[in-house]
């Protein structure tokens, strides 16, 4: 008989700090999972089947018969080998899931309460596998900017500050209370991985939800930190009764030593539910014992997977997994686990609901996202310098360029080339867009879905960010170009052209938040972003004019910014120059006959002659405020991207 490895939870230390008397929420909560089955939709097989294309295949099923109840107290491990479907049980028990993709059979109850999905989301914390905090707050600032906007409006901000502090002091995270949390951009240096997890749990923890479920929370970490962050979580659950379950790969033992309840699945199906200082037990009960100075958790992970290597291993080890699946249905030890559960804490369907996150006003909201992210951009000083930068160094090399555009036969050309080439500030506005947006769109994502506020809140605080970059930009851009190369010296000459190039900034941003909006990763944005980029150039009418397009380029050539924007500018430069031609420039020779001898000849050419400025600038702003909505749509109604 193999020896089984004493486990136990006897050397978990409880710190001081954790407990229960400031609490708001300490109702116990207890999950009751019955007969859970998901199966993952496969729309594109109906269509076809529908149109009589293909056959209809069943759907794919993640997870089979889960059953289990998972305590309040006590720390759950779902363990299981890459794709045995513990992402997707904690995504389902939390409400995480998309109906359109997954179809959710049985019940998932909450004390004996089973909640919308939806009312689920907004009462349970979640930590996700990645963490996007933003980098260039504090871990304070982070954990004060998030109380802000979690926390109920009625709470005071001394309230606020003492619940951070006491986060901070929980989640042993005093010593780096006041260091950048770091990891994007210039920041190199920052919080530790382990920091920066123990923070993601701190954010979902000011808001006290009994239950707290975390994706992998020790992917990415050493040892020593995964050991420290799994301490400290059972930790919480033990001293303040939460419900904390986390799914988890392999993990060492020591830390598997500190999971009270251990859920091992297998290609969706549970097969071993119970203490892990039993699961040895179990184990070698039916025939599989764990070889000495082995992890159980390894081991039994390895007895668990199907092997794919050769048919013979793989027939071999599905017979395994089936016998052990049986085995762990007929299992006593999990019919009395699950029997002897303590369900007199069960109470009715107010435990989750008092502790639903309340949705901050709009009017509340804009201002906290507002300065977050002010801070966050703004103490990134070269990537703030170089936003601003790139746009003044680009008119100086214009101005360098096109020094002095004089009023002879060259000057036309110089002019028309100053003109086109303003054109590619839409393309700077829309890169360095795709370059920051992703951090701020990450977080927004992550707070929606954790019911915090609504995309027209995050949405109109972007605006505000983004405005007095482009302000400045479009000052600084115009103030270089337009006296260095002698353009018309009238006011509103000036400020049409500073009009003109704000709104080419402003449209350049909008597409690019709406492909970061539309596609989650970058490269794929960005390549997108080069197709928009080409047709905003060819199309803008300086090469040919609208007219002579295909018909289908020029219906499309109506709604590009880049082509009201040529126009207007143009329009208000040319109108009424005058043009010489001395010596060789003219026709005769002698600068009588000019080529060209003013403004509206070169208009007429670009088929602008009779452009109303008026009505091509009202477009320009009604493009760009149309391509601003659409951006809105997109990242309101986009929700594919969200559970990342
Ligand atoms: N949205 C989806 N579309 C297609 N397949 C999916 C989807 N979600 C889950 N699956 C499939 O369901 C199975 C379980 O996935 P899940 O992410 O839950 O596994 P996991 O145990 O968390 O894996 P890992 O440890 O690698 O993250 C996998 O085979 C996966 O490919």
């Amino acid at each position: 008989m193999v020896p089984i490895p004493a486990f136990g939870s006897s050397e978990i230390e409880i710190n001081d700090y954790f407990d229960n008397k400031n609490r708001v929420n300490t109702t116990p909560i207890t999950i009751c999972l019955n007969n859970l089955n998901v199966e993952l939709k496969d729309n594109f097989n109906k269509l076809l089947s529908r149109l009589n294309v293909a056959e209809r295949k069943p759907n794919k099923m993640i997870l089979r018969n889960v059953n289990t109840i998972i305590k309040p107290g006590q720390l759950t491990a779902i363990l299981g080998g890459s794709g045995s479907g513990k992402t997707t049980l904690l995504n389902t028990i939390s409400g995480r899931y998309s109906k359109k993709e997954m179809k959710v059979k049985g019940d998932i109850q909450f004390n004996n309460f089973t909640p919308s999905p939806d009312l689920i989301r907004r009462a349970v914390g979640y930590v996700m596998q990645k963490d996007y905090p933003l980098p260039n707050l504090t871990v304070r600032e982070t954990l004060m900017f998030s109380a802000s906007l979690r926390l109920p409006d009625n709470i005071s901000k001394q309230e606020i500050e003492e619940r951070v502090e006491r986060i901070i002091l929980e989640l042993n995270l005093k010593d780096c209370a006041n260091t950048r949390v770091g990891g994007g951009g210039a920041t190199r240096t920052g919080c530790s991985g382990g920091e920066k997890r123990r923070l993601s749990v701190g954010c979902q923890l000011l808001t006290d939800p009994s239950c707290l479920f975390l994706d992998e929370p020790t992917t990415g970490l050493d040892s020593s930190i995964a050991f420290e962050l799994i301490k400290t979580l059972s930790k919480i659950a033990h001293k303040q009764n939460r419900t904390i379950i986390c799914t988890i790969h392999q993990p060492q033992v020591n830390i598997f030593k500190m999971f009270d309840q251990v859920i091992l699945l297998s290609k969706g199906r549970m097969v071993y539910n119970g203490p892990s200082t039993e699961m040895v037990q179990y184990f070698t009960s039916i025939g599989y014992p764990c070889p000495q100075l082995q992890n159980p958790a390894d081991h039994y992970l390895d007895i668990c997977s199907v092997d794919y290597r050769n048919e013979q291993l793989e027939e071999q080890s599905t017979q395994r997994l089936e016998k052990l699946v049986i085995n762990y249905e007929a299992a006593v030890i999990d019919k009395e686990y699950v029997n002897n559960q303590n369900l007199s804490d069960l109470l009715n369907e107010y435990a989750l609901k008092s502790q639903l996150r309340s949705k901050k006003s709009f009017y509340k909201c804009v201002p906290i996202l507002t300065l977050r992210t002010y801070k966050n951009h703004l103490r990134d000083v070269p990537a703030a310098i170089t936003r601003v930068s790139q746009i003044v160094s680009f008119g100086i090399m214009m101005a360098l360029c096109f020094l002095r555009i004089g009023h002879d036969q060259p000057g036309i050309q110089n002019m028309t080339g100053f003109l086109y080439q303003s054109l590619s500030l839409i393309f700077i506005a829309l890169l360095s867009c795709v370059a920051l947006f992703p951090t701020e769109r990450n977080l927004f994502y992550r707070e929606r879905n954790d019911g915090l506020y609504s995309t027209s809140s995050f949405f109109i605080s972007y605006m505000f960010v983004e405005l007095p970059f482009n302000v400045i930009g479009t000052l600084g851009y115009s103030a270089v170009c337009y006296f260095s190369m002698g353009l018309k010296m009238e006011a509103d000459k000036y400020f049409m052209f500073c009009f003109v190039i704000f709104l080419l900034l402003f449209s350049g941003e909008s597409v690019g938040l709406f492909v970061c909006s539309l596609f989650y990763d970058v490269g794929l944005a960005t390549t997108f972003a080069n197709v928009f980029l080409s047709m905003f150039t060819i199309l803008a009418g300086f090469f040919r004019p609208t007219d002579q397009m295909p018909a289908v380029l020029r219906y499309f050539n109506y709604i590009l910014p880049t082509k009201w924007a040529a126009e207007v500018y143009s329009v208000n430069q040319l109108k009424g120059e005058v043009y010489t031609c001395p010596g060789k420039q003219s026709l005769d020779g002698e600068g009588k006959i000019c080529p060209v001898s003013n403004g509206e000849q070169v208009l007429t050419r670009l088929g602008w002659i009779d452009v109303n400025i008026y009505h091509s600038l009202a477009v320009l702003i009604g493009i760009s405020i149309f391509y601003r909505l659409i951006v809105f749509i997109t990242l309101k109604y986009n929700r594919r991207n969200t559970v990342l």
